[in-house]
């Protein structure tokens, strides 16, 4: 079966996505998505000037040589745009693979290893009151996990708590827009935050956090200690993690659960995380992370050390890379969570998926491939628009600081 088209569609339904569409002899046809939050035409332009001409002609089950190939052969290897983009090749492919064989991708991964996909919502607010009630109401809806997220006093504006409550969208302006930050406002207030939200919402619902790269390895330290008695199934992104040996430090003291690599790109980023167990769940998804290909094998490393998985969910990720993260979830062996930060309606209409949630779990559907489509004349309607996430500063003399 041969490749005798791709294209990139770029479009904006509310939100900035990149999409790749591969096209067969036979055909078939596959998508990937190639969104990279605020750098979204850099990947776009790396597919269109420099991968697709290089996939017309190629068989398109050889996904793993187009792989080899694609990594391999560009010499400059890794990095998030370089990676985003062999991921939505890789990820039409595998759904081009699933077409052929008439069955949903995780048939071909393995089949299922269980009923469902756990996923957590975010619930968020800008006070501990308005996020308790946020809390409550997913437990209402149904959702076995939430992560919560409170506006800081002092501060005006945080990560995780948006404009409206159920539709979270950081990435708002077309300029970066500049937030203050405060590291003890935050640290003073975040344990009270979890005081409230376990007291209303009782032991049984896992609860989350995003740290957001915001703290010095120490400060996370004395965060995840004070968040010990709330019982939280993770902690997120709790220092950057360019400097991994910091995460040693943060272990030392404390037994909150860690979960790290939304932002990593490949295997590599993952593994010293993974080898001196220094974490306890890995966070990257077939998007930024080279495909089904590479996450399989981040997967399979991570499982001889007891870490599971906790695939990235938000907004920025097109339905596209959730359903071939769903397939992947339903058979991975060590699967820990997946995050599920939904889309709006018009995004939903632009990719028409198998998908669905029922009972705080997501199924994939039954359709063959991932099971996500793109309605290519409803996408015309929404042409890209520049947008970036925000960036912190302190509040105390404007240095910029992590957001
Ligand atoms: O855990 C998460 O979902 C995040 O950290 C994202 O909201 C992140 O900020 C965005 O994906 C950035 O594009
Ligand atoms: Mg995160």
């Amino acid at each position: 079966m041969k490749i005798t088209n791709a294209r990139v569609i770029v479009c904006s339904p509310g939100r900035n996505f990149v999409t790749l569409k591969i096209e067969t002899d036979e055909g078939l046809t596959g998508i990937g998505d190639a969104t990279l939050n605020g750098r979204e035409l850099s990947v776009a332009a790396y597919l269109t000037e420099h991968v697709i001409p290089c996939l017309i002609g190629r068989d398109a089950h050889q996904i793993e040589d187009i792989w080899q190939y694609l990594y391999k052969g560009a010499y400059w290897r890794r990095g998030p745009v370089t990676m985003t983009a062999i991921a939505a090749v890789d990820t039409a492919l595998w759904d081009i693979k699933a077409k052929a064989a008439n069955l949903p991708l995780y048939q071909l991964l393995g089949g299922k290893s269980r009923t469902g996909v756990m996923v957590y919502g975010h619930a968020n607010g800008r006070d501990i009151e308005q996020t308790v009630e946020e809390v409550l109401r997913y437990k209402e809806e149904g959702y076995l996990a939430i992560r919560a997220q409170s506006g800081v006093p002092g501060l005006e504006k945080v990560y995780g708590v948006g404009r409206g409550t159920m539709f979270y969208e950081p990435a708002d302006a077309d300029l970066p827009s500049e937030h203050d930050w405060s590291t003890a406002k935050y640290l003073e207030h975040t344990p009270k935050l979890f005081d409230a939200v376990r007291s209303a919402v009782g032991p049984d619902i896992h609860l989350l956090h995003d740290v957001h790269h915001r703290l010095t390895p120490i400060e996370a330290g004395r965060l995840g200690k004070a968040l010990e008695p709330f019982n939280l199934f993770w902690m997120e992104d709790a220092t950057p993690a360019e400097n991994q040996e910091s995460f040693r430090l943060i272990r030392q003291h404390t037994t909150t659960p860690l979960a790290v690599g939304e932002i990593f790109n490949s295997i590599w980023d993952c593994k010293d995380l993974i080898e001196n167990q220094l974490i306890d769940y890995i966070r990257t998804t077939v998007v930024h992370a080279g495909g089904i290909t590479q996450l399989r094998r981040i997967a399979d490393l991570a499982s001889l050390y007891q870490v599971r998985t906790g695939c990235h969910g938000a907004t920025d990720l097109s339905p596209a890379c959730m359903g071939a993260a769903l397939h992947f979830d339903m058979w991975v062996p060590n699967f820990g969570i997946q995050e599920y930060m939904r889309h709006t309606e018009e995004t939903d209409a632009v990719f028409p998926h198998a998908y669905s949630f029922a009972d705080g779990m997501l199924h994939p559907g039954e359709a063959p491939g991932h099971g996500v489509d793109i309605d290519e004349k409803l996408a015309a309607k929404y042409p890209y628009k520049r947008a970036y996430l925000p960036v912190n500063r302190q509040q105390h003399d404007g240095t910029l600081w992590n957001w």
